[in-house]
């Protein structure tokens, strides 16, 4: 079960970069990759974690960036499984 973002939690999101979106309870960010294949390599990391984690990202794709949404949609908002997600894919971003 998620437990509703508390307020460290969203403030470590910010301090890693997601921002806040304007019209509900979510964060995003635009990845950078150096061409395509890093890009879609990163997604095909994420999407085995997002299974795992049974927490999945709105996401969209163009040629080397990679821009992503997290939110809970069960939940109407972010949760830890946003916080635990985020951290990954930074993660995965960086190696
Ligand atoms: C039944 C299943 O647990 C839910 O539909 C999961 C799947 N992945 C999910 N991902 C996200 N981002 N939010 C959810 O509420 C969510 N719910």
């Amino acid at each position: 079960m998620s437990q509703p973002l508390d307020e460290a939690g969203r403030a470590t999101l910010k301090a890693a970069g997601w921002e806040t979106a304007e019209d509900r309870d979510a964060v995003t960010k635009t990845y950078g990759f150096a061409n395509f294949v890093e890009a879609f390599g990163f997604m095909t990391r994420a999407a085995l974690w997002a299974e795992k984690l049974n927490h999945h990202p709105e996401w969209s794709n163009v040629y080397k960036t990679v821009t992503v949404t997290l939110t809970t949609h069960d939940a109407g908002g972010l949760t830890d499984l946003d916080a635990r997600l985020a951290s990954k894919m930074d993660k995965l971003a960086e190696s």
